[in-house]
This record gives C-alpha cells, sequence and structure tokens, in this order.
C-alpha cells in the first residue's frame, strides 16, 4: 500500500484528497500547454485530473492475485480449455501516460479446480490500471494465474490500440498491437495452441 493510497468508495465520493504539490505540478503541465490554470474553467481542473489519475492506477493499491484465492474444486473432472475472451480493458502507457485500449482474452487448461470467471478479468484489470507496456501487462496476467492456479497451460493475448500512435507521434489510426504469452501446455504443444487460438478467435 503505498503513502497516496485512496479507496475505491473515496474515488466514487470524490473525497480523495489531493496534496497541494500534485495540484501545483498539473497547473504547471497546463501552462506548459498554452493555457492559463488560473481561468474559471480550469479553476478545479488539477483536483479532477488528480482524482482521474488516482482512479486510472487503482491497479497499484492490490495485488491481483487475490482474485485467484476461491477456487472451485467440484468440476466433475472438466479438464478442458476455459477461455474468457473479448474482455475489454483500459490502460496507460508507461512512456507518455497515454491510453491503451483494447481487448483480452484469457484461457487456461485447469487440473483440478476453477475459479470464478470473473476473476480473470478482475486479474487482468488489476494490472492494467497501471502505467503498462503491452508486453508486461501480457505477462503479468498469464504469470500470475500459472503461480496461483497451478493450471496445466495458460494463454493470454491481448489485441490494443495506443493512443500515444493515434493521437500523437507517428499519428496513426486504426493501428492493433497483438501480444500473446503461452505458458505450459500451450507453449509446448502445437495442437493445443491452435485449438486456444482458434476458439479466441485468432
Ligand atoms: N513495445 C511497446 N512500445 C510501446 C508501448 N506503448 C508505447 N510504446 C512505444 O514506446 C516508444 C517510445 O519511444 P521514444 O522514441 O522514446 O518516444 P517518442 O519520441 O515519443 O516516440 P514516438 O511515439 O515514435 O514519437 C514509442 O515507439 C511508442 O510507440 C507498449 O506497450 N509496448
Ligand atoms: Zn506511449
Amino acid at each position: 500500500m503505498n503513502k497516496f493510497a485512496a479507496s475505491d468508495e473515496d474515488l466514487e465520493s470524490g473525497k480523495v484528497h489531493v496534496p497541494d504539490d500534485v495540484q501545483d505540478a498539473i497547473r504547471t503541465l497546463i501552462a506548459w500547454s498554452g493555457d492559463d490554470p488560473a481561468r474559471e474553467g480550469l479553476l478545479d481542473t488539477p483536483k479532477r485530473v488528480a482524482r482521474a489519475w488516482k482512479e486510472y492506477c487503482q491497479g497499484y493499491q492490490e495485488d491481483p492475485a487475490v482474485h485467484l484465492s476461491r477456487v472451485f474444486e467440484e468440476v466433475g473432472g472438466y479438464e478442458e480449455i476455459v477461455l474468457l475472451k473479448d474482455i475489454p480493458f483500459q490502460s496507460h502507457c508507461e512512456h507518455h501516460m497515454a491510453p491503451i485500449i483494447g481487448k483480452a482474452a484469457i484461457a487456461y487448461l485447469p487440473t483440478n479446480r476453477v475459479v470464478g470467471i470473473s476473476k480473470l478479468a478482475r486479474v487482468l484489470h488489476g494490472y492494467a490500471r497501471r502505467l503498462q507496456i503491452q508486453e508486461r501487462l501480457t505477462a503479468e496476467v498469464a504469470e500470475c494465474i500459472w503461480e496461483h492456479l497451478e493450471p496445466r497451460g495458460v494463454a493470454v493475448v491481448i489485441d490494443a490500440s495506443h493512443a500515444c500512435m493515434t493521437a500523437r507521434g507517428v499519428r496513426t489510426p486504426g493501428v492493433g498491437m497483438v501480444t500473446s504469452r503461452m505458458m505450459g501446455t500451450f507453449l509446448e504443444d502445437q495442437r493445443s495452441r491452435k485449438e486456444v487460438l482458434s476458439l479466441m478467435g485468432y
């Protein structure tokens, strides 16, 4: 837990205290962008921006592995692929702090226990709500599931658009970055890898 921790409730009620130096930093950025931080429409902006960033980065306040602590062991011998696909997410790139918007597919091959399916999306959001690069986000989600569910295989594929490429810099809209992390059976067995990629729609 960092010294600037804020709960979800505080974020929702807009109660998060924003220290003066944080507000000053945002005023400096507004001035640097070419506007006047003292004009009326921008007076409350430093607090809003700071609170928005606390929300975008809420993942720093959790260990995503906690979502995998409740498992179901009576699965009727189910040992085939479990896949959650088209999970929308938002993150921010660590280079420009610009939005990364995309969707993820997360699959695993259970041994004798499964997790509530929503928890896979919770793990994704726990890592996405931080400053990220897509490669690390993909690897962190896969490794968390691998370590805490001990499945025979994990496959994570993320397809996302980076605002730092669409809204600035090379300014190339419509570009998607695709990353994947395969572990266990999905890494070692070509047939399993093909099957999971096909179920994911690739
Ligand atoms: N590998 C990877 N690169 C990313 C990601 N998000 C943003 N980038 C890239 O990070 C790079 C940073 O490059 P720099 O040359 O240091 O920064 P820059 O001058 O702003 O680069 P341009 O975006 O090309 O204008 C850029 O090429 C971005 O496209 C990501 O998730 N993974
Ligand atoms: Zn970027």
